[in-house]
Parts: structure tokens; sequence; C-alpha cells
């Protein structure tokens, strides 16, 4: 068993002027699925490519798999599939013959992994329709049942979801859960908006001007933009009695200085501030308060932050 699927040190990416990569190290580990997050121009698509051998850096080193040296990286590549800058698709051919296209391109032997994947992505019923009618969602769905015809074990796609209306981010979102819950694929996915990825990955990098600003858990995450009640209080153990005895609720953490986190009664503060009163507490301040993962992506590219 591989300890990582990906592990880069130092990685640096210079197009003339431009730094697309800035001395990038993470590491991807087996069974993750990692949303790498950065606005346009981040560096998320070069960071994708040098992994796939599609480009390569100036400086750092890059693991795929075991591998190390640059000839085993391509052997341990055969493993990967990518989705990289979306699909380069035959619009009059039906979902059938781009993949005949592709796995002959690639040198795969045998039509059976053609059916395997339209199964897998859910196409099964439309591969005799034209690629020219089929909505965005299902191109991505066949962009990605092309990147599955090796059987990787690791898939790399590139902003699969951008575009697409929820629905579309639904089912990828479901497909992709179920490649990497049923079939044990790791899944590195770029998108420029924290919240597409939101209950997808498990863990994610944060890309700024070709930077990794952060690496942090998908629990830590939730953790982090969890929403709450901010309560300041004049005596916090005997407001506690209170939310208990009164108010039926132990989902709350005491902080220092007189200050409580309730996770209930979000959109209830007053009934709070009312209880508490009657309870004979000074209420200071009750407030919701609770980055969303949009305001917590923005703070965190704003200024530097490491988890
Ligand atoms: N082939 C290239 N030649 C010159 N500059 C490049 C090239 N590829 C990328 N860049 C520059 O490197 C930086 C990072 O680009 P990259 O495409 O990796 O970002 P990205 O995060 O994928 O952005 P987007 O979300 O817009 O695709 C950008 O400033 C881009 O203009």
């Amino acid at each position: 068993m591989d300890t990582c699927v990906i592990r880069t040190k130092g990685l640096t990416k210079i197009y003339g002027q431009t730094k697309a990569l800035d001395d990038v190290s993470m590491t991807i580990k087996p069974g993750q699925i990692y949303g790498l997050i950065g606005q346009n121009g981040a560096g998320k698509t070069t960071l994708m490519r040098i992994i796939s051998g599609l480009a390569y850096s100036q400086d750092g080193e890059l693991q795929v798999f075991e591998g190390m040296r640059p000839k085993a990286n391509e052997e341990a590549r055969k493993r990967i599939g990518t989705l990289i800058e979306g699909p380069a698709l035959y619009p009059h051919m039906h979902a059938y013959g781009n993949l005949n296209a592709d796995r002959i391109q690639k040198g795969i032997p045998g039509t059976a992994c053609i059916d395997r994947v339209l199964r897998l992505v859910d196409l099964t019923e439309t591969k005799r329709k034209k690629v020219k009618h089929f909505s965005l969602g299902m191109k991505q769905r066949l962009g990605i049942a092309m990147a599955l015809l090796s059987e990787p074990e690791f898939l790399i796609l590139d902003e699969p979801v951008n575009g697409l209306d929820p629905m579309g981010i639904i089912e990828i979102r479901k497909l992709l859960t179920k490649l990497n819950e049923q079939e044990g694929v790791t899944i590195l996915i770029s998108s420029h908006i924290l919240s597409e990825l939101d209950q997808l990955a498990n863990y994610y990098g944060i890309l700024h001007e070709g930077r990794l600003v952060q690496e942090i858990s998908g629990a830590m995450l939730q953790e982090k933009c969890k929403k709450y009640l901010y309560v300041h209080v004049n005596d916090v153990t005997r407001a506690t009695v209170i939310l208990e005895n009164h108010l039926k609720t132990t989902n709350y953490e005491v902080r220092p200085e007189g200050v409580i986190h309730l996770y209930d009664y979000l959109n209830d503060s007053a009934k709070v501030a009312t209880e508490l009163s009657l309870g004979g507490i000074a209420v200071k301040e009750i407030v919701p308060k609770g980055d969303s993962l949009e305001t917590y992506f923005a703070k965190t590219i704003g200024g530097t932050s490491y988890v």
C-alpha cells in the first residue's frame, strides 16, 4: 500500500515574469478527495499539469505513488486518470464512439471498459445520443468516463463543475463520492469556489498566487465555518444551567471571559436573551457568528494562515 499518492516539495514553475507555482509542498494520501481551491490564475491547472506529466517544474520534487525519479513517476502515471481543461469531444459522435476513440488512442485493449465506465457515470441510456445534444453536465460526466477508461487509482479533475447548474453539481458530487467510496479512487479536484466542493472533498489545499497558503481537513474546515450564537454574559456558570434546564440544550462551548458559543437557537437569539435575563443573567452581547466557506476562503487568501 502506498503511503502517499502525491507528495511535492518546493515545486516552482515560472512562465516568463509569472511565478505560476511558488514553493508548493503538498501531500495527497490514498482515499482522499483533495479539493484544490484558488481564484483564476492561482496555479491550479499548472499544478495538475505537472502532476500529470503534461508540464515540468523548474524547481522542487514530485513523487507520484512510490516513484521518485522522473522515470518511476512516468510508470506510476499509468495509474492516473486526468480531465484537465475540459474533455476533447467529437460532437457528432455518440458517447460510445467518443470513448472508443479515446480508448484506441490510449492503447487500451478490448471494448469491455466502455460499458463499464458508461455504467459508472450513468450514461448507459444515452450512449447512442450524439454528444452535441448533451448537457454540459453530461459532457463533464463523459469526460470523467474517459479519464476512468484505464481503471485509474487516482483521478485528477480540473474544475469539472465549472459552469454547471446546482443539479449538475449534485450529479458530479454523487458520482465522485461513489468512485471514491465504492471503487477506492483517490481524487484531486479543483475549483475556484470553495462551496462547490463542500460535502465532497475531505481535504483542502488553498492556492493563492502560486503559493499553497493552507492545507486543512474537511472536518476542521467545517468546524471553522460552524455557525454559532456568541453569548457574552456576566455569569457563565449560571447561564449554562439556564441553557440546559430552560432551553434544553447542551450544544454549547464555554469560552474564556464570559463567552459562550451556542450552536442551537441560531434563529432565535431573542428567546435565549429573554430566558437568560429572566434567570437574572446580564446579557452583554448576543449575536450570530461564524464564517461562511466563502468568507473563510477570502480571509485565508487575504492573509497567509497555516492550520
Ligand atoms: N503556458 C503558459 N504560458 C504563460 N503563462 C502561463 C501558462 N500557463 C499558465 N500561465 C500563467 O500561470 C498562472 C497560473 O495559471 P493556471 O492556469 O495554473 O491558474 P488556474 O488557477 O488554473 O486558473 P484558472 O482557474 O483561470 O484556470 C497564471 O498567471 C497564468 O496566466
